[in-house]
């Protein structure tokens, strides 16, 4: 089933990608540059170790490991000599080795801010579009891959310089075999290079994999309730099944390619070096004298020859997830799907809550309008209620006034002056969004309140509780306003999290309300204090209500008729019931399964 998860990010990365992607993400790791500096100054001290030590014992074993010559003076020297050596170069491995974990970690970090920071600067159509569990999986996972990407860079550095220096001890020790271990160099090469080309490859759809299973594992999380309700466990499940054995064929991929290319091969080439270098010597020994000693020295050398290149070809792997992982991270850097801009005027601030559109035509997508031609004012302290059918444009009314997305033509204006001149923080301020399904935050129930604001005392937010006459149940909650909220306050009904959010709104005082009335059945004790906390919230702000029950908003100054993103009516509750156009009809259809509302009816049209 894999290959029906294939597109355009398993192709395998291109060298020039690659090179951009590294670019890219330098400046992220550059204020722990002395970090990975040291870390790589550590590794060179390593390297110029293991070249000293196999020198010394060759010494040691050439000149003084023989009868009659061996003194214990000179034994404990030697020992003493690379015991020290050892150790010094213990301590350096340690250095190098926390240092650039460090330095990762460090860079990790800074990687993970700056892409929070950046995804509460996109506008809501990215989020249209981005799954929750992608966005995660970028997050936590792709980051996590900066951790050990920059290894290959000390792991190349060491290895060029072991490679020369073992290469020059080699040589100078003997120039033929030397050169003969040099003719694995470019196997060697061939084994990296194409490494490196189909690892990327893997690495790429791997990541994809995990994405989407990232964002299968959030659906069902988010939506357990409806899944148990519609019996979609099997569907879930063989689902996710499919989509974690597409994620489990990718790793299987790349183990097989590290288990095959990062070991096996490269002890192979090694194995193949150290009979060259056996052999040659063997031949030697033939004709001449051969000391065991530089035997021993030079498969030292043969080791630190080849070790780094190995070491190098793991952190390859390690550096190709990195590349890929970065990849995708500077996918979200570089969107540039921001919420709409503004361009705040000095001074300009929202003192009366006065509301106008002014031919306004917005689309989600760039090419089917949603609202078209949408012109109406508010006046301060008024209420406007918007109505009818689904999809009719209601909420993207309320999208583009809240500013959550741009609008392409025509004007709106707050307080007679064009939205886009306030300061967006300060423009929000003045706007107290009411949901339907109001979200709570991880915290506790006067935290929710205040909005973790410190500016609102406990006072205020128990005089605002008190206000929209949530305080009743609040006070009867063990530990009252330090009650914990978790899961978005699952623990509360709707009608709780309903109040909840209406002290919120009255903790913070807006100019204007935007109200989206609760559709959902609540009891009617609840539904009573909710209409009063209403009332109550109205007062004194200027209000735009997206309205689903018309019995609710009989009292409002204007009522707008919404019919695919056009107003089809506009008027008061009489007016429009005396037009008897379409508010009549859905107003009718509303009231005959409500017998007092009917009987209101009737009234009002015999009138
Ligand atoms: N985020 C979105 N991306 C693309 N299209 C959208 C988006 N949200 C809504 N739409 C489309 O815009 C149109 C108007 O939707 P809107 O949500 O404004 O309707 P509504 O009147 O609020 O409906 P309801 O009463 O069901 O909430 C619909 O055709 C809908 O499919």
């Amino acid at each position: 089933m894999a290959q029906n998860h294939q597109s355009a990010w398993s192709k395998s990365m291109s060298l020039k990608e690659q090179r951009i992607v590294i670019k890219r993400l330098l400046p992220y790791a550059a204020p722990y540059k002395w970090d990975f500096i040291w870390a790589i100054i550590f590794a060179f001290a390593v390297s110029l170790i293991n070249i000293l030590l196999p020198k010394l014992m060759q010494t040691y074993m050439n000149q003084y490991l023989r009868v009659n010559n061996a003194a214990l003076r000179v034994v404990l020297f030697f020992a003493g000599f690379y015991f020290l050596g050892t150790l010094i170069k213990a301590i350096f491995q340690f250095g190098q080795e926390f240092l650039y974990a460090m330095g990762g970690e460090r860079m990790l970090e800074n990687v993970r801010v700056q892409l929070f920071r950046k995804l509460h600067r996109l506008g809501m159509r990215y989020f249209d579009q981005v799954p929750a569990g992608s966005i995660l999986s970028r997050l936590t996972n792709d980051t996590m891959s900066f951790q050990t990407f920059w290894a290959l860079f000390a792991a190349a550095i060491v290895a060029l310089f072991s490679v020369v220096t073992s290469f020059y001890a080699m040589y100078t020790t003997n120039a033929r075999i030397a050169l003969v271990v040099l003719a694995f160099l470019p196997f060697l090469g061939l084994v990296i290079w194409y490494y490196q080309h189909f690892s990327s490859r893997v690495y790429r759809s791997m990541r994809e994999r995990l994405s989407e299973l990232n964002a299968k594992l959030a659906e069902s999380i988010t939506g357990i309730s409806v899944i148990q309700e519609f019996r979609q466990e099997r569907r879930m499940n063989a689902e996710f099944d499919q989509t974690n054995d597409a994620y489990f064929a990718t790793r299987q991929a790349m183990i097989s390619t590290n288990s095959l290319l990062l070991g096996p091969i490269i002890d192979l080439l090694f194995a193949l070096g150290e009979v060259a270098v056996l052999w040659m010597f063997g031949i030697n020994a033939l004709h001449h004298f051969v000391l065991a000693g530089t035997i021993y020295a030079f498969i030292q050398y043969l080791n630190n020859f080849y070790n780094p290149m190995a070491n190098m070809m793991d952190s390859l792997s390690d550096f190709q997830d990195g590349v890929v992982a970065g990849s995708r991270v500077l996918k979200i850097m570089d969107d540039q799907t921001y919420a709409p801009t503004q361009r705040p005027v000095a001074g300009a601030h929202v003192t009366r809550g006065k509301i106008e559109f002014r031919h306004v035509n917005f689309s989600y997508d760039g090419e089917h309008d949603v609202l078209h031609d949408v012109s109406f004012t508010v006046e301060p302290g008024q209420t406007l209620a918007l109505v009818g059918h689904t999809g009719s444009g209601k909420s993207s009314t309320i999208n583009v006034l809240m500013r959550f997305y741009e609008y392409d033509s025509g004007e709106v204006l707050v307080d007679d002056r064009d939205i886009r001149e306030y300061d967006l923080a300060e423009l929000r301020q003045q706007f107290g969004l009411v949901l339907q399904d109001p979200f709570m935050f991880y915290g506790d129930i006067a935290s929710n309140i205040r909005m973790f604001d410190d500016s609102i005392s406990d006072e205020q937010v128990e005089a605002a509780a008190r206000f929209v006459s949530a305080d009743e149940f609040i006070n009867q909650l063990p530990g009252k306003y330090h009650a914990r909220v978790i899961e978005r306050g699952k623990s509360y009904s709707g009608g709780q999290r309903q109040l909840i959010s209406f002290a919120r709104t009255v903790a913070h005082d807006p100019k204007i309300l935007i109200l989206d009335e609760a559709t959902a059945d609540i009891d009617t004790e609840t539904e009573a204090l909710i209409q009063d906390g209403l009332a109550k919230l109205r007062t004194g702000r200027t209000t735009i209500a997206i309205a689903h029950r018309l019995s609710t908003i009989r009292d409002a100054d204007q009522i707008l008729v919404l019919d695919h993103g056009r107003i089809v009516e506009h008027g008061n509750h009489e007016t429009l019931l005396a037009q008897r156009g379409r508010y009549y009809d859905m107003y009718r259809l509303q009231t005959t399964v409500d017998g007092d509302d009917r009987a209101a009816l009737l009234h009002e049209s015999q009138d």
